[in-house]
């Protein structure tokens, strides 16, 4: 098990993170937070790139600092961007991140096949890379984290610009990743994390807001969340949280603390609600 003990981190005088305690076994994590909140300084902490000022990480009790390299042959890392050659194919450069990997010679090429096959660029593994989309350079991208069979996936803004296939296909094999993995998906999308996360942590003023299982997060806003005529003048405490469509008009979809009684012909609807609702909640202005 992963341990993240009272983590605070400054950077150039700024605290970035504050008494952060997180606990990760197998399964998808989604750190879920707007820009700027700390995800990627919490990433690169889990990575080792950074080190805490306070607190600590253990992996099974044993500060990561001190396992040195134990801990890194643990983790496969995915930056917001990896660095690639443009000219190497993705088979070329599968073989060169293995071999700093320090992947037996003999496992190399049957790892490559295998982790291209997995990540559906079997057909593309011989072509330049600069000649592949934004989501293949991803998927190249998930497989050179994944080659030296890291216990610990940390994946930075992975979906970042993707298209709406593209993001489907990653969730699919991140959620095949889970039963053997810890994979932490550091993203302020939350359509990528709501079919997939086992669990969700939110970030704010520099700590934990919120560490829970998607539905438990939703379940906590059960009968908050309406739909309501975008002309709904909003009463205290009530929040709108966004704008909608609905039947051909603009509607909002808004938070309140009390009920408001259902009425179809007002057109006030109590509604489910979703990981965006509470992610609109705990950030909002
Ligand atoms: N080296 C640094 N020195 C000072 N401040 C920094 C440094 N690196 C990051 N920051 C600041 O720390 C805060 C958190 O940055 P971080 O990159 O961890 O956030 P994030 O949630 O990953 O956001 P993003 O998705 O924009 O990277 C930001 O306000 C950022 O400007």
């Amino acid at each position: 098990m992963l341990t993240v003990e009272h983590v605070g981190k400054e950077l150039s005088g700024k605290l970035i993170l504050h008494d952060v305690n997180l606990e990760f076994e197998r399964g998808v994590y989604g750190l879920l937070a707007p820009n700027g909140a700390g995800k990627t300084t919490l990433i690169k902490l889990l990575a080792t790139l950074l080190t805490p000022d306070a607190g600590a990480i253990r992996w099974d009790g044993e500060d990561i600092v001190g396992m040195g390299e134990r801990y890194r042959s643990l983790i496969g890392y995915l930056p917001q961007d990896f660095g690639y050659y443009p000219n190497h194919s993705p088979r070329r450069f599968l073989k060169y991140i293995a071999t700093l990997q320090g992947v037996p010679r003999d496992e190399i090429a049957p790892r490559i096949d295998e982790l291209l096959a997995m990540v559906h660029l079997s057909d593309q593994a011989d072509r330049k890379m600069r000649t592949l989309s934004g989501g293949m350079i991803r998927r190249v991208g998930i497989a050179q984290a994944l080659i030296h069979r890291p216990r610990i996936l940390l994946l930075d803004e992975p979906t970042a610009g993707l298209d709406p296939k593209e993001r489907v296909r990653f969730r699919n094999i991140v959620h095949n990743l889970a039963a053997d993995h810890i994979v932490v998906i550091a993203t302020h999308i939350v359509s990528d994390l709501e079919t997939i996360a086992d669990r969700i942590v939110m970030l704010g003023d520099a700590t934990v807001r919120e560490a829970d299982e998607p539905a438990a997060i939703c379940e906590r806003l059960e009968g908050r969340i309406y739909e309501v005529p975008s002309g709904y003048v909003l009463h205290d405490g009530q929040l709108k949280l966004s704008e909608i469509q609905r039947g051909g008009e603009t509607a909002k979809r808004i938070y309140s603390p009390d009920p408001i009684p259902e009425s179809a012909d007002r057109g006030i609807e109590s509604v489910h609600p979703g990981l965006e609702d509470a992610f609109l909640l705990t950030y909002r202005d």
